[in-house]
């Protein structure tokens, strides 16, 4: 009550103002306190006739409360007009008013059944107040205006606390009212008509960045200037749209914000206000910027994608598509549409990935790829690196796929190419030692598990060498492939014909039952290689030699049978050439063996292994010694002697004759020149030249060392065997002009068992013919032999050539031989091959004889 009386500003003085207002004073007090006392017994009967008048009012019946509470509600009553006439109205007095017209107010009692009420209790008074001054005129007015002065200063009382009471209760919704606008998240301004603000929020402060400035009566434009605005606030303000929006970009403090208005008119009777209601929509505006600007990006990046890309439907048709896909399948994106990847797809592809793709399905995995082949419009096929990934709805059902399809078209034909070159000879076609080892180690193994056998011929040509170093690498090339044609056209597709390098291959053969029938094979391979070759405009007769091993027996892997028709092809070599040989145990000791001799012949030279010997050959009349041959003779420093007949082929073979014969040459004819010097009497010297030497321009190589040495070419004599003549007419007439050129002498070793023609002894110029020692061997006792030596003397002598026999062992043979003509004669009946030393000692002997 205390709060209400300050609210109303009911201090002492203003009671005392009201009262002196009222001209409520003293005496009126004292008459009212007179009054009062005669009054007491009034008081029951006023309290009754009054709320008797009140209740005939329904309204208020309800208002009264029940029958108990109308007893005490009568009481208070009796009790407060008791007080009204008590004549004391000081601040207590004030605060029993207020009091009272709170519980008024509080039960909904109106003023205007307030003020009824005193009516009522006025009307019932004013009979008592004239009986009470039994018609004292002056006394009944002056109680009557006490009354009312009492009463005004009650009512004012009264009406003040319904007024604070009410203003309270207005003032509260007020209260409530601001308190849900300044909360609300939204913007909030008020305007009048005159788009003066009546209020704004804080939520619309914060969003026009206004701070706390006072803003109230300001015109709109001093919050927001804008023209869109403007225009919008006009359509409202004309009554026409209800509501409108508008979006509203500003800068504040720096910052880009978007603010979306929404302008409402809202009619208040006569008047009207605008609201508006505002919120920040920056986020949402930036975001679909953003999901816009993705979006772009997202296309630009498909269509410009450097790999072909789609979005499938979930059963697989072609939804889009991005240019680089229409380039890499030939189809416009229409095209693309009416297709379903499967249709297009190699059928040897079609179900790759169907597993990955359930597990794609169910989730298992996000994405996968593999590579497919697919059908170009043009027909060809394209080879693609295939990615599949799976695009879901937010409630994880499939979507529709994302296909990316890469191609590695020239990749994959790289790789073949890459493969094909790590597995075939570049020059052939046929297959490398790679895949020749793959292939033999699936032959061994099906072999193995079928108690099967397979042969491996390893076949090399013979003298390929000799044709490269003549006629260069593009002849040998050419031989080499029309080879390999010749050997595959005598296979079966389940064979294989390989080429290790150089002129070796090797021949596969499955499922061979037995030897003769790999002998026929051989043979077979052995005629079609034995066919004239044009080579570098040069017709050649190739012959090769062939090693045959069998799996199982002569060797359970690739490697060992390889090995050993290796072994066994060397031993086809020295049989003679141009013919197949079947490995045998203990070939490889004689093959070790002969590796063992090459490899020490490549050091020989090196090491002062090689020494000559000299053996005499003498005048078959005179028995005079004219001539040696020199004869080549090697000593390993680890080992023991070698014959030259098992050396010099291998020497051949490798190309090592070439400056072992240079050395023999050098050698010999120092040392003859060096017997000439020691006053020996002048020998003719034979050497031995070898095919290959033969070829390796030795014109030049003789001329060097006949140079060198100073020695007599009249006094040399080259011994070419009849195989050196057969080779190429124009090669040998060539080499043999330039070397009679220079002075030298020929002579043909081992005559008569070679098969060339005669013609050559005519066409060349040969200076002797040597009777091979075979011929010899068996005279005087052999018939034929006997024929031999008589014919090839007779050949000599009409052909005007010297005519040397060699092998002579026996006086026998030596008469012979002197009986037919024969000029010279060499054997150990003459001396056998000596160290220089030993010959020069021999020769100084004889000189000593002599003389
Ligand atoms: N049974 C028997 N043999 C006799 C008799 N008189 C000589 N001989 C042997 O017969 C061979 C004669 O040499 P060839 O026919 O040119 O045969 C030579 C020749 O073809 C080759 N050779 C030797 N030295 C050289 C060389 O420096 N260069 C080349 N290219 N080949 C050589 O090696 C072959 C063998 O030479 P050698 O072992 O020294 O064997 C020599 C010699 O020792 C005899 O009365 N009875």
């Amino acid at each position: 009550m205390k709060t209400l009386v300050t609210r109303l500003g009911l201090s002492e003085e203003e009671m005392a103002e009201r009262k002196q207002y009222l001209e409520l004073g003293e005496r009126d007090c004292e008459v009212l306190r007179a009054m009062n006392e005669q009054l007491g017994e009034h008081g029951g009967g006023m309290a009754d006739s009054f709320y008797a008048h009140l209740l005939k009012y329904p309204e208020l019946g309800e208002r009264l409360g029940d029958h108990a509470a109308l007893q005490r509600l009568k009481q208070a009553q009796a009790v407060y007009f008791r007080g009204l006439t008590a004549g004391r109205y000081d601040m207590d007095y004030v605060e029993d008013r207020l009091r009272v017209g709170v519980a008024h107010q509080r039960i909904g009692l109106d003023p205007k059944w307030y003020i009824g009420a005193y009516r009522k209790y006025m009307s019932y008074l004013l009979p008592v107040i004239h009986d009470l001054y039994a018609g004292d005129r002056e006394r009944t007015i002056a109680a009557c205006d006490a009354l009312f002065k009492v009463i005004s200063l009650d009512m004012g009382l009264a009406l003040d606390t319904y007024f604070e009471v009410d203003r309270q209760e207005i003032l509260r919704h007020k209260e409530y009212a601001e308190q849900i606008i300044s909360g609300l998240p939204a913007g909030l301004i008020v305007l009048d008509e005159q788009l003066l603000l009546r209020s704004i929020n804080p939520a619309m402060r914060r969003l026009l960045d206004l701070g706390p400035r006072p803003l109230a009566g300001q015109h709109l434009s001093a919050v927001i200037d804008d023209p869109a605005l403007a225009d919008k606030l006009a359509q409202v303000q004309g009554g026409g749209t209800p509501a409108l929006d508008i979006l509203i970009r500003r800068d504040v403090q720096g910052e880009e914000r978007y603010i979306d208005f929404h302008l409402a008119r809202l009619q208040l009777g006569a008047s009207h206000v605008i609201l508006i209601i505002g919120g920040d929509v920056s986020e949402r505006i930036r975001a679909r910027a953003e999901l816009r600007e993705s979006e772009e990006r997202f296309r630009l990046t498909f269509s410009m994608a450097g790999v072909g890309l789609a979005h499938l439907s979930v059963d697989g048709r072609i939804l889009r598509s991005n240019r680089r896909l229409q380039d890499i399948l030939g189809y416009s994106e229409d095209e693309l549409r009416t297709i379903d990847y499967d249709e297009i797809t190699h059928p040897g592809d079609r179900g790759k990935g169907r597993e990955l793709l359930d597990r794609l399905l169910r989730n298992e995995i996000e994405s996968f790829a593999n590579e497919k082949r697919f059908r170009h419009k043009s027909g060809r096929y394209v080879w693609s690196n295939f990615t599949l990934s799976l695009v879901r709805r937010e409630d994880g059902s499939p979507r529709y796929f994302i296909s990316v399809i890469e191609d590695i078209t020239e990749r994959k034909q790289t790789a073949e190419k890459l493969i094909h070159l790590a597995q075939y000879d570049a020059l052939t076609q046929l297959p490398n030692r790679t895949l020749l080892q793959d292939r033999l180690l699936q032959a061994v193994s099906h072999a193995g598990r079928n108690r099967g056998r397979l042969a491996v011929l390893f076949l090399d040509l013979d003298r390929f060498k000799d044709i490269n170093d003549s006629l260069g690498h593009a002849a040998g090339d050419t031989m080499l492939r029309q080879i390999a044609a010749r050997l595959s056209m005598q296979l079966r597709e389940s064979d294989t014909v390989a080429r290790l390098g150089g002129d070796e291959f090797v021949i596969l053969l499955r499922d061979v039952q037995k030897d003769e029938q790999v002998a026929a094979v051989a043979r077979k391979i052995l005629d079609a290689v034995t066919r004239q070759v044009t080579v570098g405009g040069v017709e050649f007769m190739p012959t090769c030699s062939i090693g045959i091993s069998i799996y199982p027996k002569d060797g359970r892997d690739g490697e060992t049978l390889l090995r050993n028709a290796d072994a066994a092809m060397y031993r086809a070599k020295e049989n003679g050439r141009n013919s197949y040989y079947f490995y045998s145990e203990g070939l490889n000791e004689k093959l070790l063996h002969r590796l063992h001799i090459e490899s020490g012949l490549r050091h020989a030279l090196e090491q002062n292994e090689f020494s000559l010997h000299y053996q005499p050959q003498v005048d078959a009349v005179s028995g005079e010694v004219v001539g040696v041959e020199a004869l080549l003779r090697w000593k390993p420093s680890s080992g023991a002697p070698v014959g030259p007949d098992e050396f010099i082929p291998i020497a051949e073979e490798t190309g090592l004759i070439v400056p072992i014969g240079e050395w023999v040459l050098r050698e010999a004819c120092a040392q003859a020149a060096e017997w000439r010097r020691d006053g020996i009497a002048p020998l003719n010297l034979t050497v031995n030249v070898s095919l290959r030497q033969f070829r390796s321009d030795i014109a030049s190589a003789v001329a060097t060392v006949l140079r060198d040495t100073g020695f007599d070419p009249r006094s040399l004599t080259l011994e070419l065997t009849e195989s050196v003549l057969m080779e190429s007419p124009e090669l040998v007439e060539e080499t043999l002009q330039k070397l009679k050129a220079l002075g030298v002498r020929i002579a043909i070793d081992d005559f008569g068992t070679g098969y060339s023609s005669l013609a050559y002894l005519s066409r060349f110029s040969i200076d002797t013919l040597k009777i091979d020692r075979t011929f010899v061997l068996d005279l005087p006792d052999s018939r034929d032999d006997v024929a031999i030596v008589k014919a090839i003397v007779a050949l000599g002598k009409a052909l005007n050539l010297s005519v040397v026999a060699e092998g002579v062992e026996t006086a026998e043979q030596a008469d012979l031989l002197r009986g037919e003509r024969c000029d010279v004669l060499q054997g150990y009946l003459f001396g056998r091959p000596l160290p220089p030393q030993a010959l020069r000692e021999r020769l100084l002997d004889a000189r000593a004889v002599l003389t």
